[in-house]
C-alpha cells in the first residue's frame, strides 16, 4: 500500500515536472515567434504589418495609445524582474516556472504593442541611395545580432527560463544568479540593450511613429539600467561596483563615472 502511494506520488511529481518543462518550452517558442515578427515589424521587412501600418487614428490619439502600450510593456518588464516581486510571485507560481512566466507575459506585452500600435507614418528622413539603405539595414540588423549574441554571452537558457525548467525536471532547484563579464560585457555593461538602441535608431526610413518608438524605448532602457544595477549591486556588492567603475554603461570607449 505504502509502496503504491509512494509510486503514485513519484509519478504525479514527474508528470507535474514534465508539464512545467512543456510550459517553459512553449513560452520560449512563442517568444521566438513574436520576437522574430518584431524584428520584421521594426525593420519593415517580410512581415505583413509593420510599425508604419495599422488602424489610422488622429495623431494625438495615436501618440497617447502608443505611449500607453509602451508603458504597459515597461511596467511588466521592470516590476516582474524585481527581487521583491519575484519573492511574492513565487508564493503563487512555482520557482521553476517563474522565469518562463515572465517570458510568456513579456511576449504577450510585445505582441500587444505590435497589434495595437497606431502608425504615424510621416517621414522624418528617407535615405534614397541604395548602397546606403543596404548599409543602414545591415547595421540595424547587426543591432539585433548583438542582442542575440549578448543573451548567449550572459546565459541564453537561463535568461529565457529553459535552464530552470530542465533543472526542475531533474529534481534540481533553480540555479543561483551568477555574475559574468564575458567579452562583450568588458566593452560595455549592457551590450544587449546597446543592441536594441542600434537596431531601433539606425534605419534608412525614419517615420514619426518609429522615432517615438526608438525614443521611448531608449529612455526606458536608461531607466531600466538603474533598476537592474541597483539589484546587481545588492547581490554582488563591491564586485559590481568596481565593474561599474571600469566599464562604460552603453557607449563603448566613453569615460565611466566614478561613483
Ligand atoms: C535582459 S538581460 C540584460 C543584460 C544587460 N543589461 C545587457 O544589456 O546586456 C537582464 C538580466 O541580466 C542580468 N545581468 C545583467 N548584467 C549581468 C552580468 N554582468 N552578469 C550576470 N547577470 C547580469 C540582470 O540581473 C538581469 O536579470
Amino acid at each position: 500500500m505504502t509502496t503504491t502511494h509512494t509510486t503514485d506520488r513519484g509519478t504525479r511529481k514527474f508528470a507535474s515536472r514534465l508539464l512545467m518543462t512543456s510550459y517553459g518550452l512553449i513560452a520560449y517558442a512563442l517568444f521566438l515567434l513574436v520576437f522574430l515578427y518584431a524584428i520584421g515589424w521594426v525593420e519593415r521587412l517580410v512581415v505583413p504589418r509593420t510599425i508604419d501600418e495599422g488602424s489610422r487614428t488622429p495623431a494625438g490619439i495615436a501618440v497617447f495609445v502608443n505611449l500607453a502600450l509602451l508603458s504597459l510593456f515597461a511596467v511588466q518588464h521592470s516590476v516582474m524582474a524585481r527581487p521583491w516581486f519575484k519573492k511574492r510571485w513565487t508564493r503563487i507560481v512555482p520557482a521553476a516556472i517563474e522565469r518562463s512566466t515572465y517570458v510568456l507575459l513579456a511576449t504577450a506585452a510585445l505582441a500587444l504593442v505590435m497589434w495595437q500600435w497606431r502608425p504615424l507614418p510621416q517621414q522624418i528622413w528617407d535615405v534614397q541611395a541604395p548602397a546606403l539603405r543596404v548599409a543602414l539595414y545591415a547595421v540595424s540588423l547587426a543591432g539585433f545580432g548583438l542582442v542575440l549574441t549578448s543573451t548567449y554571452a550572459i546565459d541564453h537558457f537561463d535568461l529565457f527560463g529553459l535552464r530552470q525548467v530542465f533543472r526542475n525536471l531533474r529534481g534540481q532547484r533553480p540555479p543561483e544568479t551568477a555574475f559574468r563579464t564575458p567579452w562583450l560585457y568588458r566593452i560595455v555593461r549592457h551590450p544587449l540593450y546597446l543592441g536594441f538602441v542600434v537596431a531601433f535608431w539606425v534605419t534608412p526610413t525614419m517615420t514619426v511613429g518609429h522615432l517615438l518608438f526608438a525614443a521611448v524605448t531608449t529612455a526606458y532602457i536608461v531607466v531600466a539600467v538603474q533598476f537592474e544595477e541597483h539589484d546587481l549591486i545588492a547581490t554582488f556588492g563591491d564586485r559590481y561596483r568596481s565593474y561599474r567603475a571600469r566599464v562604460p554603461m552603453l557607449v563603448p570607449g566613453l569615460p565611466v563615472s566614478r561613483r
